[in-house]
């Protein structure tokens, strides 16, 4: 909707439900994930891959742990030259890879971009201001992406580090978890602020282990995320984790809505081992998920970790 907008260009809505395809062909509405929203004159919902036959980019949008059998459907039906625009925010589960290379690996050849950064799809659809980074290692790539996706209300920045904005988008939704729980639990704003500040300590490790930009994180991907998340009950993350603090069971807690860290924390935690980073807030949520950790022992651990120097 904000690409059609922006630019008055023709946008393919490519859905695997033929059924909800056609519904949103007549209603011109997506009653199930954005009800009262209308779409765009330019959008055209099918569920015909060969529709997206022609599109110069390809912005895919589905959870982190489809994208590999998502770009596997896709990849073979599009231009050779289309940009593929990952806006997932994850690392795949079993494999512990970053969504880039999944990418790299299904579409050999292709050119990847991603797209992430502090943005609720309802308010992007409303056209809300709205702030997001879309980077490729073809910067090039990346500006003209940018220009063409960037509207009066939906700002696109533009990078060159692409690892970068994606460990952003992963790890923040990890680390709201955390957020949620502690508020869920009943440990106040303090508590909150000093999570935020040490999940972002480790975002800037993790960062620099995974030969990511450090100033990258600390732009719209990553700090400007993990505010988004961390503070607000809107997203499904920070909820995830809220009701986890409150008690609930982790099939409760989820309430029926993809919550991406529940599925990523693992990941993190893998490759944050894997490159000795130490991430004492995603380690806590990773051992709640598992359970092996309870939240009292959890929090206990936090506070219990040894005073050091803050930098
Ligand atoms: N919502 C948001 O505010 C933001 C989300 N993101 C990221 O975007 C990604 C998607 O999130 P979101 O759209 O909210 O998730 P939702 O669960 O709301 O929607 C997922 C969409 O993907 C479709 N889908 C799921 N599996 C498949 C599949 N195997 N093949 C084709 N389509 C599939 C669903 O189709 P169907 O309707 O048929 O189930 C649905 O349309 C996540 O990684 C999220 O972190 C990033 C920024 C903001
Ligand atoms: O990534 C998002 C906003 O930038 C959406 O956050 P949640 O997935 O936690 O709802």
């Amino acid at each position: 909707n904000a690409a059609a907008a922006a630019a008055a260009r023709p946008v393919v809505l490519w859905m695997r439900d033929p059924e909800a395809a056609a519904a949103m062909a007549r209603t011109r509405e997506n009653e199930r994930h954005l009800p009262g929203v209308t779409l765009q004159p330019g959008v055209r919902p099918t569920a015909d891959v060969a529709d997206l036959a022609e599109s110069e980019a390809v912005l895919v949008v589905t959870p982190a742990q489809t994208l590999r059998g998502v770009l596997t459907a896709l990849a073979p039906r599009l231009r050779p030259d289309a940009a593929l625009i990952l806006c997932a925010k994850g690392i795949e589960r079993g494999t512990d890879a970053f969504l880039t290379d999944v990418a790299a690996e299904v579409a050999p050849g292709a050119s990847v971009a991603v797209l992430s950064g502090p943005s609720f799809a309802a308010d992007v659809a409303r056209g809300l201001p709205t702030a997001v980074t879309l980077a490729s290692r073809d910067g090039a790539l990346a500006a003209a992406l940018a220009a063409a996706l960037s509207g009066p209300t939906f700002r696109v920045y533009h990078g060159s580090d692409p690892r970068g904005v994606e460990i952003g988008g992963a790890a923040k939704n990890v680390l709201a978890i955390a957020c949620g729980a502690a508020i869920g639990r009943g440990l106040g704003e303090s508590a909150r602020a000093a999570l935020v500040a040490r999940s972002f300590a480790e975002l800037m490790r993790f960062a620099r282990a995974w030969d990511a930009r450090p100033e990258t994180l600390m732009g719209l991907s990553g700090l400007g995320d993990l505010v988004l998340s961390a503070a607000s009950a809107q997203s499904r993350n920070f909820a995830f984790g809220e009701r986890l603090g409150r008690g609930a069971s982790l099939a409760e807690a989820s309430g029926g809505k993809l919550a991406e860290g529940a599925l990523t924390a693992q990941g993190l935690v893998a490759l944050a081992r894997r490159r000795g980073v130490e991430m004492p807030v995603a380690e806590a949520v990773a051992g709640l998920l598992s359970g092996t950790l309870g939240l009292d022992a959890a929090i206990a651990d936090l506070l219990g970790r040894p005073l050091r120097a803050e930098i």
